[in-house]
């Protein structure tokens, strides 16, 4: 009889008293065990078929080594893509960055004797810092905790200053700053600033007449650069290709790390983001710390966790973009003197990757990818292969017991 009619019957009570009073009580009793296994394996099949669907990836890393702009990469190439309403309420975001982007440079301006060329500049720039002061983002309010201590899952929208509607009120100033010769000879000295100026800012400020205009509405690449630290963990779902991805967001700062574990349970593999550019710059959070070491020994952690003793690794070595461009004028060897090549990116990303392969756990397997997050041609590539290998991972995973 085929299993599915058998455990229907039983479920209804069809043909029960019939069939049983041709049985003896023995083999009623070894019927019933027969049906109990049946269902119990066609629950067990059920339930496979529903792992083999359900994909959950960890994302993890340092503060702004890439995370969150690898979700909207997959919200671009496999989501809704950003519609134009929603585009628009990202605005202030960008305004946030132009902001913090202002207060970069001008702050700078006495390190490198510079004064704003115009009185007039010199005033509104005084106007400026006065009605948006620098925004912290390292003491926004952390989100609250659910009753168990885990972490809430937030929505994936983040709050914005309050500061940010100013903006709107002063764009002409901001322009007139931004074009001031003075502003525009500190800019150029970006890469030597104590303070970085971050991506973001550095494409904002280049497009300020754009992002400031009426009407302005961020553009795919503008959404790609706006720079807003992750706070709490934010889930995201897709669906490809007949699967549904659950995917989490973490926030990267080592204040937030230790929710990380709540998200253990369950994952499919973990996506580990470590900024290549990293090499010779400070966390945002911890300025006595280096960022790639810091990756490197979050990483090795990670890696050799025991609740994670099982889960695949894929490794991002993301801002391929910027490390190629600061090899060619810093040395790598001033902050890992460990490194003996030549300066060149090929010999950087050599020695990168094989200290990142020397910390894992020996037998965990890790499959590495070179990233520039910001790139959609280049990630459209990289996700294809990826939610591929994700793919073989699941099938390993869900049908070995
Ligand atoms: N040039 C360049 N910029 C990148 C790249 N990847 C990310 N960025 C930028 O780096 C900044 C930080 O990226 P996020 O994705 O917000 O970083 P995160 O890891 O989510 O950071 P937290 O949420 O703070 O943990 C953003 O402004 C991105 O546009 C890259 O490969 N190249
Ligand atoms: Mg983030």
């Amino acid at each position: 009889m085929p299993r599915g009619i058998l455990s229907k019957q039983n479920a209804r009570g069809v043909g029960k008293t019939t069939t049983q009073a041709l049985l003896s009580p023995k083999m009623q009793r070894s019927k019933g065990a027969l049906a109990r296994s049946r269902s119990i394996d066609h629950q067990l099949d059920e339930e496979r078929e529903l792992r083999q669907k359900e994909i959950q990836l960890l994302i993890l890393g340092g503060a702004s080594s890439g995370k969150s702009t690898f979700i909207k990469q997959l919200r671009i190439h496999h989501g809704d893509g950003f519609p134009s309403r929603e585009r628009a309420t990202l605005r202030p975001h960008v305004h946030e960055n132009i902001v913090e982007g202002i207060h970069t440079v001008t702050e700078h301006l006495p390190q490198f004797n510079i004064t704003l060329q115009s009185p007039s500049t010199q005033n509104y720039l005084i106007e400026f810092k006065k009605k948006l002061p620098r925004i912290n983002h390292f003491h926004h309010p952390v989100h609250e905790n659910g009753s168990d201590g885990s972490p809430i899952l937030e929505r994936p929208a983040s709050p914005v200053s309050p500061m940010v509607p100013r903006v709107k009120e002063m764009p002409n100033s901001m322009i007139e700053i931004i074009r001031d010769s003075g502003f525009q000879k500190c800019l150029a000295e970006h890469k030597t600033f104590e303070r970085q100026l971050t991506v973001a800012e550095k494409h904002f400020l280049d497009n300020i007449e754009r992002v400031v205009s009426k009407g302005y509405i961020p553009t795919l690449q503008d959404i790609l650069y706006i720079r807003k630290p992750t706070t709490g963990v934010q889930e995201h779902t897709f669906h490809v290709n007949g699967l549904n991805y659950r995917v989490i967001d973490v926030a990267g700062q080592r204040s937030q790390r230790k929710k990380w574990i709540h998200f253990f349970d369950g994952v499919t593999a973990v996506i580990f983001f470590a900024s290549l550019s990293g090499f010779n710059e400070a966390l945002e959070e911890e300025h006595s710390i280096n960022n790639l070491r810091d990756s490197l020994i979050t990483f090795q952690d990670l890696s050799t966790n025991s609740f994670l003793e099982k889960t695949d690794f894929i490794l991002f070595l993301n801002k391929e973009d910027l490390f190629k461009e600061k090899m060619q004028t810093v040395q790598l060897k001033d902050t890992f003197s460990e490194f003996k090549g030549e300066n060149t990116p090929e010999a950087g990303l050599s020695f990168i990757k094989q200290e990142f392969m020397r910390l894992k756990r020996s037998s965990k397997q890790v499959y590495t990818h070179v990233t520039t997050a910001t790139n959609m041609d280049v990630m459209k590539t990289i996700i294809r292969d990826v939610l591929q290998i994700i793919v073989e991972i699941n099938l390993k995973k869900t049908t070995v017991f």
